[in-house]
């Protein structure tokens, strides 16, 4: 495992299915997991698992299904406890908190979470603009007219025609889902963003646009956590990434060098199904034998 700090540069643009290198973390630390055990039904989910996000930066959180990736969310949310070790947000650890306190910690927003399926967290039934509204009116501290001019702004940042805020979400593209969905959580100003999934349900236009909007929101300096199984959609925007296998985290680095010389059995088979990123197409001896030192690994791991 890698050092967490990048040296290289942040590059420009991204260009999804083109790895970037990682940016020297200058931000302050947002959202930081230390040695995080999540016990769920009884078993380990989360294993001591170690992660800083920094603001104006893009990690990418990278694991097959059941991994544990939505556990570490769900912790930074307060919905579930740790068992041991801890994890805070701007400095705050919802755990720790008790419910009142709780309740205004999520209701201030620093802190937003995108659904992997926008159509999770839009209400078929309200328009856009009122789903954008919500999370301001719970807020409180601004008036109607000021809350519709929020909502346009935000609709408009996020690459939308601000006259859509009349719509209903089955009226709207896949896409522009996804946009209504990241404007909803970005209308409350929030210091991090934790993004699910972001584009695994898009076809490849809307999916080159989201993944552009998460790289303009990094770099406009809030602190991003993009959540995927696909190594190749994150490495596109990530100036770090992490691999989470069976709740631990066995890979870390800055997203250039864990393309460049992946360490662990488990990200080297990522990487070697996914030909585009590898640059390479994996042979099924290559697959075969990276499947047997995973195997050898978590034996080890037990
Ligand atoms: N409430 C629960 N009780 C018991 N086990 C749970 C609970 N929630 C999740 N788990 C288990 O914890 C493990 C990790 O789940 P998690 O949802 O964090 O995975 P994930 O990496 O987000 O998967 P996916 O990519 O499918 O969303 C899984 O084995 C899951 O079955």
């Amino acid at each position: 495992m890698r050092d967490s700090q990048p040296a290289a540069p942040r590059p420009g643009a991204a260009s999804p299915g083109v790895p970037r290198a990682g940016a020297a973390p200058t931000g302050v630390p947002l959202l930081v997991a230390e040695q995080l055990r999540v016990d769920l039904g009884g078993r380990p989910v989360l294993r001591g698992v170690d992660l800083t996000v920094h603001a104006g930066e893009v990690v990418g959180l990278i694991g097959e299904t059941g991994s544990g990736k939505t556990t570490l969310a769900r912790a930074a949310l307060g919905l579930v406890r740790p068992a041991a070790g801890r994890v805070t947000v701007d400095g705050v650890e919802p755990s720790t908190l008790r419910p009142r306190a709780l309740r205004r910690f999520r209701r201030e927003g620093h802190l937003q979470y995108v659904f992997q399926d926008p159509l999770r967290s839009l209400h078929p039934d309200r328009t856009v603009g009122r789903s954008v509204a919500e999370g301001l009116e719970v807020q409180g501290g601004l008036r109607a007219g000021e809350i519709s001019a929020r909502v346009a702004e935000t609709l408009a940042d996020v690459g939308l025609d601000p006259e859509l805020a009349d719509r209903h979400p089955g009226q709207l593209s896949g896409g522009q889902r996804q946009r209504v969905a990241i404007a909803r959580a970005l209308a409350v100003r929030p210091r991090l963003l934790l993004c699910d999934e972001p584009v695994s349900a898009l076809d490849a236009a809307h999916r080159h646009h989201v993944l552009q909007l998460l790289d303009r929101l990094g770099r406009d300096g809030l602190g991003l956590l993009v959540i995927s199984h696909d190594l190749g959609s994150v490495a596109a925007i990530s100036d770090r990434v992490l691999v989470l296998h069976r709740g631990r985290v066995v890979e870390h680095g800055t997203t250039a060098e864990v393309l460049a010389s992946p360490q662990h059995p488990y990200t080297r088979m990522l990487l070697a199904s996914n030909g585009t990123l590898a640059g390479r197409g994996a042979s099924v001896e290559l697959r075969n034998r990276l499947r047997a030192e995973l195997e050898a690994d978590q034996l080890a791991h037990a």
